[in-house]
């Protein structure tokens, strides 16, 4: 909700973990969402990602870059229509940079860059779009399918959520709990980039009124450390 007494303001959660809220403004917001309506479309579209268990998670999911799906990533969507993956547009990899800079400092982005170099990757190769409508969430889970330590960066639009976010040792306290609203920025890097994290709650008609979506989308763009990524 909009008209606060007091502007939100930046917050550490963890070392290197941090919230910025109201990073996207609401030209980028609408224009964010419009190229993930693109990039929601058939083929390698959103789908329903099913778990080794027999289960299904309840926030749809589309890739760019490189399809991820439980738990490995793959250039086709592997668990789906088996179509190639859609390309990870350079604007995203520009996003990705300055959300690093602007939430971890440029210190952290000129290492982060210098790392790649090193290991002659490219920066960022991988977005995961969530979708959460109805009930959907997400359990505690780390990050973990990729081979490069650079920061997990996440924006968020539409409806509100509730962003739990815990420790590097368990799925269970201590945690954090943050409200992700439409705009806002959340970066994990260095010492919190395998920390457990999860959606354990969306807040339904929260979402404001002239981004036109009902339901929460997630961004979140991570770096593959994959030698042949590009
Ligand atoms: O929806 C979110 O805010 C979190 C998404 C997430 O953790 C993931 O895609 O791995
Ligand atoms: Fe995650």
């Amino acid at each position: 909700m909009d008209g606060e007494l007091f502007p939100r303001e930046r917050l550490q959660v963890a070392p290197g973990a941090v919230h910025l809220p109201d990073w996207l403004d609401p030209a980028d917001q609408r224009e964010l969402l419009r190229s993930c309506r693109q990039w929601a479309l058939p083929p390698a579209g959103l789908r329903t990602v099913r778990t080794p268990g027999g289960g299904t998670m309840t926030a749809r999911q589309v890739c760019l870059g490189w399809h991820w799906y439980p738990y490995a990533y793959a250039r086709t969507v592997a668990d789906g229509d088996g179509a190639p993956v859609k390309p990870f547009p350079k604007s995203l990899g520009e996003l990705g940079r300055r959300a690093v800079a602007d939430a971890l400092g440029p210190e952290a982005q000129a290492e982060a860059q210098a790392q790649m170099e090193m290991q002659e990757t490219q920066a960022y190769d991988i977005a995961l779009i969530n979708f959460y409508d109805g009930d959907a969430r997400m359990g505690m889970h780390r990050d973990a399918d990729e081979r490069s330590d650079a920061p997990v960066v996440s924006l968020s639009l539409g409806d509100t959520c509730v962003f739990r976010f815990g420790n590097t040792e368990t799925r269970t306290r201590p945690w954090t709990d943050v409200e992700l609203r439409s705009g806002d920025l959340f970066v994990f890097g260095g010492p919190s980039r395998r920390a457990y994290h999860g959606v354990p709650r969306v807040l339904p008609g929260t979402a404001p009124a002239a981004l036109g979506l009902t339901g929460r989308l997630n961004v979140t763009l991570r770096v593959s450390g994959f030698p042949d990524a590009g």
